[in-house]
């Protein structure tokens, strides 16, 4: 089974108009309110891609509902810890260009947390548990790390949507597959990156270090895996980009969904620059029907230094 962690859901109301003048009253052209956060998109994506997988996390509060209650209309399993606090509320302005106000979460007490980690206690080899948004402001830095090592002693394995140290710090624990994104990568190892080459010297030390898979995103630029073997680039497909945020949970959706099923890294990446692309071509996160038509664009090649 496939598990997906989300500490910190939220609903994201998404709200577009033309121009936004700060300091003004701004009237929008258009909202909507959509079952946030990373690993639950990651979730709704092997849900697309017919992976069954349940998504864990704390849900809290009428926003809480609201996120239990869509994801449960779409057929998704869940499985949430539910706290005393309200889910937060992220709000994504779409205006002349992208800004996003993220909240910062419920508070979470430690007999909330000891229900939801009681959730792993079962794992097995056979499962794997995807990682992936912040923590919630009462959880110390080292609870991904934490759940990373448990996940681990169980022979199950692991993805960690994370940067900074806490991705250095999990690296050692072998992550089936990270996916920094190229801005991410930069400041990971505290360099400018100019051009492919640059990158993919920096994703390789990724895999030195430990990640089983590198995956590195580019946005409109598309993307590259890393393997022990090879190195592989696509471009990004055209078409008109409506709301690209969820592009990088579909993308690690897309890849490990692939992976549990085919076990093959470069087929993986087809469908995870295909569902990444998919959904920053959709309004909401891609649906099959989307991931389909935008399959035959990806063009995946060898690519050397
Ligand atoms: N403008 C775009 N046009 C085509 N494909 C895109 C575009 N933006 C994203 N994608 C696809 O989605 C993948 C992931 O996007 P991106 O690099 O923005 O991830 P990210 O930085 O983790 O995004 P986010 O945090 O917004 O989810 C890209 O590698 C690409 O395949
Ligand atoms: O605040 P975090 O946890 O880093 O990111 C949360 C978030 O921006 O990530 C998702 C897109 O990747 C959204 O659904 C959600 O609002």
């Amino acid at each position: 089974m496939i598990y997906t962690v989300t500490v910190n859901p939220s609903i994201d109301y998404i709200v577009q108009l033309e121009k936004l003048t700060l300091g003004e009253v701004n009237r929008m052209d258009h909202d909507a309110k959509l079952p946030g956060g990373k690993g639950i998109n990651v979730s709704r994506i092997l849900k697309e891609l017919g992976q069954d997988n349940i998504a864990l996390g704390f849900l809290g509060g009428f926003t809480g509902k609201f996120v239990e209650d869509t994801l449960k209309e779409k057929d998704l399993k869940t499985s949430f810890t539910h706290v005393a606090d309200d889910t937060r509320i992220n709000v994504k302005i779409k205006a002349q260009n992208e800004s996003e106000i993220n909240g910062k979460g419920p508070q979470v007490t430690a007999e909330e947390v000891a229900a939801f980690k009681k959730q792993l206690d079962n794992l097995t080899s056979d499962d794997a548990v995807i990682l992936s948004g912040s923590l919630v402001p009462s959880l110390s830095q080292d609870f991904y790390f934490d759940l990373i090592k448990l996940i681990r002693s169980k022979g199950a394995q692991f993805v960690i949507d994370t940067t900074g140290e806490s991705l250095m710090k999990t690296l050692k624990e072998n992550p089936l597959v990270v996916k920094p994104n190229h801005h991410e990568l930069a400041d990971l190892f505290g360099v400018e990156l100019n051009g492919l080459d640059d990158i993919v010297t920096y994703g390789k030390k990724l895999l030195t270090l430990g990640a089983q898979h590198v995956l590195i995103s580019m946005a409109g630029d598309g993307g590259l895996l890393i393997t022990p073997d090879e190195v592989y680039y696509s471009a990004a497909p055209k078409g008109t980009v409506i709301n690209s945020v969820g592009a990088g949970d579909s993308m690690i959706g897309g890849f490990v969904g692939t992976f549990a099923a085919t076990k093959d890294p470069v087929e993986s990446f087809r469908y995870g620059l295909a569902c990444g692309s998919a959904t920053a071509f959709s309004e909401d996160l891609a649906d099959r029907a989307k991931i389909d038509e935008i399959l035959p664009a990806i063009k995946i090649e060898k690519y050397s230094k």
